[in-house]
């Protein structure tokens, strides 16, 4: 382990574990009469403790990426290190969300926090007092005996954060976790997730369809193409951090969405208006 610093200076302890994603893409129907290559191939190295975004159009294989990188889907070539040892089943150092906040109806916002303590065996002592603190940080105390339906969705979600995180993962994949948020929850979840993170700095693989969010989290961002998905950008955000609620205001924040989104115009994701384009009267 190795101490570093944030942008804020306040030391940290880097726990999160570095991954490498080699020559990596997806084929479905391999070996079937109608192969389908989804994705790749692709290289990415994620130090460990990064904060990685990806954004691509609907369909490149962002998903099929994070499935792969859990272990929860063979990769057709290449090979995913994760802290150095070749994925082959579900990794279980991690902390997995998805846009569906998956808490269960029968039990309270606490004991949904608590499942990765039921279900693997940990200390619940600890868990539990790291639960407290949690529901602390991101002022949901209240919530914490109350059932799902109780809660709105933005609380559904910030509970659910609070599950990803309380065992302490090396490594957290989200899969567009805030897709289904109003805008001005999306502000709120996506700070409390930045909050949340740099107190360990585990290494995050973000996927998104938000390029204003993914500016506003990550270290770094990978534009991909469409299907099949392969790396047609890799950016460094330089952003210290936190970052402000409202991005607007950060310096460099529009010339980086500016920098994505001519990506996706040119890539025929996004079709502006040109100066030939005829305005119908
Ligand atoms: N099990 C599967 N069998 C066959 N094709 C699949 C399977 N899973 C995904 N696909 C296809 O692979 C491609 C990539 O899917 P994936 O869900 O990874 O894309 P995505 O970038 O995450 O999309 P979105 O942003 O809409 O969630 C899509 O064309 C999808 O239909």
């Amino acid at each position: 382990m190795t101490l570093s610093q944030t942008s804020e200076k306040t030391p940290v302890e880097k726990t999160g574990v570095p991954i490498a994603i080699r020559n990596v893409s997806k084929v479905f129907g391999e070996g079937g009469d109608n192969p389908f290559r989804a994705m790749g191939p692709v290289d990415i190295d994620i130090p460990a403790g990064q904060f990685i975004s990806v954004v691509g159009a609907s369909g490149c294989g962002k998903s099929t990426l994070m499935l792969m990188v859990a272990g929860l889907m063979k990769h057709s070539t290449g090979e995913i290190l994760c802290d150095g040892k070749a994925v082959t089943k579900p990794i279980t150092n991690v902390g997995i969300a998805f846009q569906d906040h998956l808490l269960l109806e029968f039990r309270t916002a606490f004991d949904n926090v608590m499942l990765h303590a039921d279900i693997r065996g940990l200390d619940r002592q600890m868990i539990a007092d790291r639960a407290r603190d949690l529901f602390a940080q991101l002022r949901l105390e209240h919530a914490m005996d109350k059932y799902p339906r109780q809660l709105s969705g933005g609380m559904r979600q910030r509970v659910s954060l609070i599950r990803t995180l309380v065992h302490e993962p090396d490594v957290i994949l989200m899969d567009e976790p805030f897709g289904a948020l109003d805008a001005l929850t999306r502000l709120q979840v996506r700070t409390d997730l930045e909050q949340l993170w740099l107190r360990r700095r585990p290494t995050v693989i973000f996927i998104t369809h938000s390029v204003e969010e993914a500016v506003g989290l990550s270290d770094r961002i990978i534009v991909m193409s469409p299907s099949p998905g392969v790396v047609v950008d890799d950016i460094t955000v330089t952003l210290p951090r936190p970052r402000p609620i409202v991005l607007g205001d950060a310096p460099d924040f529009a010339s980086y969405v500016d920098r994505i989104h001519q990506h996706f115009e040119r890539m025929g994701v996004l079709h502006g208006i040109t100066p030939q384009t005829k305005i119908a009267s």
